[in-house]
């Protein structure tokens, strides 16, 4: 278990002023040597010219040297007198010592001195370096340590020179220097316990998050390990996220006590972050050796129509038509205006006949419907070198459609004999009912507008999440076909048709259900309760007398769409829940901020009034006593239970105390959440004052 004395480390920090902080007149907690002084007050702040220079300055002490030596430390350095049991290198101080051997080739160190010993003598770390070095080694390269764009980017820490070091001399050989390895990319996704778990995968591909699942063998983008890959490019410089440190590590549930949690009830659902992180790796993807042109006010396209291979250019054979009877491509790009992503998607070889018709588009725009992909804009371009209509389209990361999901050459659907298994067979219905109510709200808002979907078919609905779907390429049809002379009461009449095969084909698992309908029926009915067949019923022939209407279809589904309302609202719920535990993680990353900003800020260093006080020493001491936590042995403790503990207690300010040590060990502090968080909120709000 965590021990209460932060590890003994860094320069020895000033003594405090903090006046809040009541005394502790005890033995040292864990026993060690010189943890507390008695003879010293708690807040022992010392009278700047009160023979200072008679007391030994306890960075020689801890460290054999003070690299404020010659910056206006006053107090004595003179190391002649510094006792064996106050020497770093004394056996009972090893803690120190392989703490201060770390500290040896870090970017404060003065620059290695091959040849000397490496305990830490004030002589090795005052010497100039180079009147130490052989010849042989003066005329060896200069090590580099190999370092990412990224991180030799980064500025230094400090002013500090960079050790440099020659790797050819005998005594960096001897003494086991290992290259540092510094990955080429920090992996910010790595959960608290995955830290120490190196798992990067050897092939990237493998781990490809970008090309969704059902890409992976159609897209001719995503073939792994091709090098010719146009995601090739890409990978080389994008660590793909490593979605498996996701996983959920044991302990599993059923070994805790009921009290007892592990990280992954505290954040949010593994499942629902990668989901949303693949998301936005998908919404950020580009293709940079796939040059399109920049059309209107967006940019930045990327195809996603990667079911076939379409070259581009003189050779370039004619593609088979789409849908919409003209070729068809869809991009994902950026818009410039605002910022978003969108979807492109050009008919190529278009030439507009009447003006009028891309104004139908007008009337689509403000076709609002949770169940219907927006559309935003349509025009006619030359930019690819054609005559080419342009609709756009909100941007769903990742989104299939029904053609894929259901009859797709990877669908999961693909193997199942519908009607064989009772359990598959309820969750089919189950499915089918969500795609109806969905689909019929969505029909109703537009046919209330006036219009026709005209696109009810299964390449061309989407499907965004799970059990989600949302009609595609409205208006496309009304563009092209403006005067194509059928009334709108037709055209609606035909959706309910569209609607029934639809979902007469998802039920029989089959799209060529409809060739034998009579046959698709019976199974249908046999299958599956008898008001789903009703219903299809409904939609293929209509009722007795009139037509179809709205009213009459929801009638029929009535009950349905309860259910499927009182899902949606216990999703919601769901969702909220798992949104609160992020919010209270962006209440705890702001606190960290505040941390961030205020400790150890570097211009500040020598502003007395800043760093010597006592609310920065005391939110100094309580950072080390929440992160720097070691345990009886000296290693470090990594107990996030303990860091969340302490930072809701700090954010609720409550009157519970807690024992902070200095660095140095010769003084303890007694002090509540209360005070730290008065003294944190003070020393922001100077910051802000001075900022
Ligand atoms: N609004 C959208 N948001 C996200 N992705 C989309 C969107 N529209 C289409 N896509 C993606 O583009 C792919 C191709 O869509 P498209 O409608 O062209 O299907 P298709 O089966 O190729 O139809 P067609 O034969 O008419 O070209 C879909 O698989 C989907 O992944």
């Amino acid at each position: 278990m965590s021990s209460l004395n932060p590890r003994a480390e860094g320069p020895s920090s000033p003594p405090p002023s903090y006046s809040a902080v009541s005394g502790l007149k005890t033995p040292p907690p864990n026993g060690r040597a010189g943890l507390y002084n008695g003879n010293s007050s708690v807040s022992p702040r010392r009278g700047k010219g009160e023979a200072a220079n008679q007391t030994q300055c306890r960075n020689i002490v801890i460290y054999g040297y003070c690299r404020y030596q010659d910056r206006g430390c006053i107090f004595n350095h003179d190391t002649s007198n510094i006792s064996p049991s106050k020497n770093p290198t004394s056996p009972g101080q090893s803690h120190l010592n392989a703490d201060m051997s770390k500290r040896k080739l870090n970017v404060e160190s003065a620059s290695f001195t091959p040849g000397q010993s490496p305990s830490f003598g004030n002589a090795v770390m005052a010497s100039p370096p180079q009147s130490k070095l052989s010849t042989k080694a003066l005329e060896a390269a200069v090590f580099t340590p190999r370092m990412s764009a990224l991180t030799a980017a980064a500025p230094p820490v400090t002013n500090a020179p960079l050790p440099q070091m020659n790797l050819m001399d005998p005594m960096i050989q001897g003494t086991n220097y290992i290259q540092p390895e510094i990955p080429p990319f920090p992996n910010l996704s790595q959960t608290f316990d995955g830290m120490s778990i190196d798992q990067t995968p050897q092939n990237p591909y493998e781990y490809n998050p970008v090309a969704p699942q059902h890409h992976q063998q159609v897209n001719p983008y995503a073939h792994q390990n091709n090098p010719g890959d146009v995601y090739y490019g890409q990978q080389s410089y994008q660590q793909p996220l490593q979605y498996h440190l996701y996983a959920p590590l044991g302990p599993h549930k059923q070994n805790l006590l009921s009290f007892q949690r592990t990280v992954h009830d505290i954040f949010l659902k593994d499942n629902i972050r990668e989901d949303l992180q693949k998301k936005a790796e998908a919404t950020l993807q580009v293709i940079p050796s796939i040059t399109l042109p920049n059309v209107d006010s967006y940019h930045s396209l990327v195809p996603l129509d990667l079911h076939v291979a379409k070259p581009q250019g003189k050779n370039a054979q004619p593609q088979p038509a789409s849908t919409f009877g003209h070729t068809s491509w869809v991009y994902k790009a950026t818009n410039n205006k605002d910022g978003l992503v969108y979807i492109l998607r050009r008919l190529e070889g278009f030439r507009l006949s009447n003006e009028k018709a891309i104004r139908v588009v007008e009337h689509w725009k403000r076709v609002l419907n949770a169940n219907v992909v927006t559309v935003h804009d349509a025009f006619t371009t030359r930019v690819f070198g054609d005559n080419s209509i342009v609709f756009v389209f909100d941007y769903f990361p990742n989104a299939q459609t029904l053609q894929e999901v259901h009859f797709g050459t990877n669908s999961r659907y693909q193997n199942r004999h519908h009607g064989t298994n009772q359990n598959q067979n309820a969750n089919t219905e189950h499915m089918l009912w969500t795609y109806i109510v969905q689909i019929a709200s969505a029909l109703k808002t537009i046919h209330a507008a006036g219009l026709a979907a005209r696109t009810i078919q299964p390449n061309k609905i989407l499907l965004t999440n799970k059990n989600r779907i949302r009609i595609n390429c409205c208006s496309i049809f009304d563009v092209i076909h403006y005067e194509g002379g059928r009334t709108l009461l037709d055209l609606q009449q035909d959706d309910y048709v569209a609607f029934g095969k639809l979902i007469l084909s998802i039920a029989c698992n089959n799209p060529h259900a409809m060739h034998n309908a009579q046959k698709s029926m019976d199974f249908v009915g046999r299958t599956f309760p008898s008001d789903l067949k009703n219903f299809l019923l409904y939609l293929f022939n209509g009722p007795t007398v009139g037509v179809r209407t709205m009213e009459e279809m929801f009638s029929m589904i009535s009950f349905q769409v309860i259910q499927n309302f009182d899902s949606s609202l216990h999703q919601n719920d769901v969702l909220e829940s798992q949104l609160s535990k992020e919010l209270e993680n962006a209440r705890l990353v702001r606190l960290l901020c505040k941390f961030g900003f205020i400790n150890e800020r570097p211009e500040f260093a020598h502003d007395h009034k800043w760093s010597e006080t006592g609310d920065r020493y005391l939110i100094m001491l309580f950072r080390d006593y929440v992160f720097h936590q070691v345990d009886e042995n000296g290693n470090p403790v990594l107990d996030l239970v303990h860091v969340l503990t302490c930072l809701n207690k700090l954010d609720a300010g409550t009157d519970e105390k807690i024992m902070l040590v200095s660095r140095d060990e010769q003084n303890c502090l007694i002090v509540t959440f209360r005070e730290l968080k008065r003294a944190i909120e003070a020393s922001f709000s100077e910051l802000q004052k001075r900022g």
